[in-house]
């Protein structure tokens, strides 16, 4: 079906395992080759990029994408106010069609800012799967599980997640997977935690949920169960080398060692943590510990953006204020939080400009101000370039973004049919 094609990447500098100027082949969906022996007619593109950074997509590993319709919705909230006041009353006018608008909107942000695989937990999640099959970018897509102790509702709850796999895992030329994503400890009960443990196991798939957000759920969790989250989801099943948990801010040292010893993945999300309020997650003393940490923008209307340029300086410049340890999440770490790591924790074979990784590319402008000079080029990636530096992204091969323009999406119907869409909302 896929047609094969080969793209050349001239000269631009690389940020693999060292930084340096090279081209990269790219053959089907696959990094062939990189080398300074390649020409012209070894492919049937050719990129001129000597004067851009070549560097893997971003991968944001917590997102609710539909959620970029409620863009300015509830500022200045804790959580839980924010959730039940804000938010959940408008979602629950969600429709298909609302979260199709919704996801679109955030296919051009994200492709337009970087990043080629995000981690998604929503509503009407085949809509997302059918934004994600047209753009062109890759995802793992749940249904966010919620039964607030409800007999009835985990049934139904189960049953749509189960849909999600039958319709929706490995589509898109394998760009799509499907993961289970209960909510979180303290809007799921026991039962259903135990039994999307079971599903995921079953299935072979991710499990995704939000754990240890706020004082608040660890202080609720502590006196329904008598521990901390992390301990109660442990004897539940629920902590394994396939679990991502978003956030964990409050994670106590005995925790730590417990997500480092289960290969836990901890999605880090500075932006919404401190925009709600929620706290400041121990993330250096993760790295420190050996626990699997990546980078999450987060819903849009706790963030407001999806641009993981910020996200990686914001996480960076939190550890350290918070430390006081200039030395804590050296560039380099932050860098593979963004990268590297998320795709370890979805499990996908990218991540890293290295031959027979898949092809997920991002090209950054250098010829802006706020990047030059180049004396270190990963430090102007983490510290100084902002999205809208993306010139050009490749995901699966396949050129999505060129000279800032969109390949797959028509950027202006997506804004217009969005803004409507948010209007109905
Ligand atoms: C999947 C569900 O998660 C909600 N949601 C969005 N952001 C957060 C957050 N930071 N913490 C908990 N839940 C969140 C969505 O609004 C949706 O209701
Ligand atoms: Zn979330």
């Amino acid at each position: 079906m896929t047609q094969t094609t080969s793209i050349l990447i001239k000269d631009p500098i690389i940020i693999a395992d060292e930084v340096h100027r090279n081209s990269i082949l790219v053959v089907d969906n696959k990094i062939e080759e990189i080398s300074s022996k390649l020409n012209d007619n070894d492919a049937e593109v050719v990129i001129d990029a000597h004067d851009k950074i070549a560097m893997p997509g971003l991968v944001n590993t917590h997102t609710h994408v539909a959620m970029t319709l409620l863009r300015g919705v509830g500022d200045d909230q804790a959580l839980q106010t924010w959730l039940n006041d804000y938010i959940w009353p408008r979602e629950a006018n969600l429709t298909d069609e609302l979260v199709y608008a919704g996801s679109r909107l955030a296919m051009v942000e994200m492709i337009k800012t970087g990043t080629t695989m995000f981690n998604d937990m929503y509503f009407y999640m085949q809509q997302t799967a059918k934004a994600v099959e047209e753009a062109g970018i890759r995802a793992t897509l749940g249904y966010g599980m919620i039964d607030l102790f409800d007999d009835e509702k985990r049934k139904q709850e189960l049953k749509n997640a189960k849909e999600l796999i039958k319709s929706s895992h490995n589509t898109a030329d394998g760009r799509i997977k499907v993961a289970i994503t209960p909510h979180a400890p303290n809007t799921c009960s026991a039962e259903l935690i135990q039994e999307s443990v079971k599903l995921a196991s079953d299935n072979n798939l991710k499990l995704h949920i939000h754990v240890s957000e706020t004082q608040d759920e660890v202080d609720l969790i502590k006196n329904e169960h008598g521990m901390t989250p992390f301990k109660y989801l442990d004897t539940l099943g629920a902590l394994s080398e396939d679990t991502i948990a978003a956030h964990g801010v409050w994670t106590t040292p005995d925790e730590i060692k417990l997500l480092s010893e289960r290969g836990v993945t901890v999605s880090h999300n500075p932006s919404s943590n401190m925009k709600l309020a929620s706290g400041i997650a121990p993330v250096a003393d993760y790295l420190e510990n050996g626990v699997n940490t990546t980078i999450g923008t987060d819903g849009v209307s706790s963030n407001n953006n999806l641009d993981m340029f910020s996200e990686m300086k914001l996480t960076a410049l939190m550890q350290k204020v918070n430390t006081l340890n200039p030395e804590v999440l050296k560039t380099r770490q932050t860098f593979n939080m963004a990268t590297v790591n998320g795709a370890k924790a979805l499990g996908v074979n990218t991540g890293e400009l290295k031959e027979g990784k898949l092809a997920d590319i991002v090209l950054v402008d250098t010829n802006v101000a706020h990047m030059v000079p180049l004396i270190d080029p990963l430090s102007n990636i983490v510290y100084a370039a902002l999205g809208s530096d993306v010139n050009t992204l490749i995901c699966d091969g396949k050129i999505l973004l060129k000279d800032k323009q969109l390949t797959t999406l028509n950027e202006q119907e997506i804004i217009d049919e969005a803004r409507s869409a948010a209007l109905q909302l």
